[in-house]
């Protein structure tokens, strides 16, 4: 049975890159969570519908062969034979995508997906990084983390990954999703037990190091090393 190692934090605050460093670097397997909530909303999109529509978007669920695997070397995401890879991060698709991560049935149906991932997982332990699986997905998970950064800070970050947009724009987008997000499940503050990572003064190696500190700490307590 594979390990879950959750992570979770707001948008831009490093999860997916640190994540898939960290799963890189320990031979684990990396689980994007968050590739599942854009897979959806861009299914919806697809279908002509609007994720603020709750009918569009259970209709859209009951259709979706969704294939996300959890090789840290192969982000790829497809619905059946279309790679959607580039498509899910683009900002249409990040505008829209609370509308499906808002819904409790759909946040139900993902899980169930994501633990039986896990489960099947040939690896010994899976970095799984998202909203809420410190605190719904994997609760009793070893090792569980709130990744976060001060919000100017990570807006700054992904304002600098996407060339050619609006700084402004991208950070009143950033801080919009985290609004919505937050308002269905608590990632700005850690649950009990939850250890903080605060990278806002950290490079983004220094910040893999900080991750791993906690990893190693954490497995060495479960496993009384
Ligand atoms: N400590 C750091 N210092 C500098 N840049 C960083 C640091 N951590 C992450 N980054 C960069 O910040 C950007 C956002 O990181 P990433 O996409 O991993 O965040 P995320 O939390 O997964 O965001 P989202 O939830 O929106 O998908 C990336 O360009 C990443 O390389
Ligand atoms: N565990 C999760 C993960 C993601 N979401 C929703 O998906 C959106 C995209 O996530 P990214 O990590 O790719 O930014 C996010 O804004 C949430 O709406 C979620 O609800 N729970």
């Amino acid at each position: 049975m594979s390990e879950f190692i959750a992570i979770d934090g707001p948008a831009g605050s490093g999860k997916s890159s640190v994540s898939a460093a960290i799963a890189r670097r320990r031979g684990y397997g990396l689980l994007d969570t968050g590739a599942a909530y854009r897979a959806l909303a861009w299914h919806v999109l697809e279908r002509g519908g609007h994720t603020d529509d709750t009918d569009a978007v259970l209709a859209a669920a009951a259709d979706f062969d969704l294939r996300l695997g959890l090789d840290p070397d192969d982000r790829s995401v497809a619905i059946g034979d279309t790679d959607i890879t580039a498509a899910i991060r683009e900002p249409r698709v990040s505008s829209a995508v609370s509308g499906v991560a808002r819904i409790p049935a759909i946040r139900e149906q993902v899980n169930i997906f994501f633990r039986s991932l896990v489960a099947r997982a040939p690896q010994p332990a899976v970095v799984v990084e998202g909203r809420d699986i410190t605190t719904v997905v994997a609760p009793d998970a070893p090792v569980r983390i709130l990744l976060t950064a001060a919000p100017e800070v990570r807006a700054a970050r992904r304002a600098g990954e996407l060339s050619g947009e609006n700084a402004a724009e991208v950070a009143a987008a950033l801080h919009k999703r985290d609004a919505s997000d937050s308002a269905v499940v608590d990632f700005l503050n850690a649950a009990e037990g939850v250890e903080v990572v605060d990278s806002t003064h950290l490079d983004f190696s220094q910040t893999i190091d900080a991750v791993l500190a906690v990893i190693d700490r954490k497995q060495g307590a479960e496993h009384g090393r």
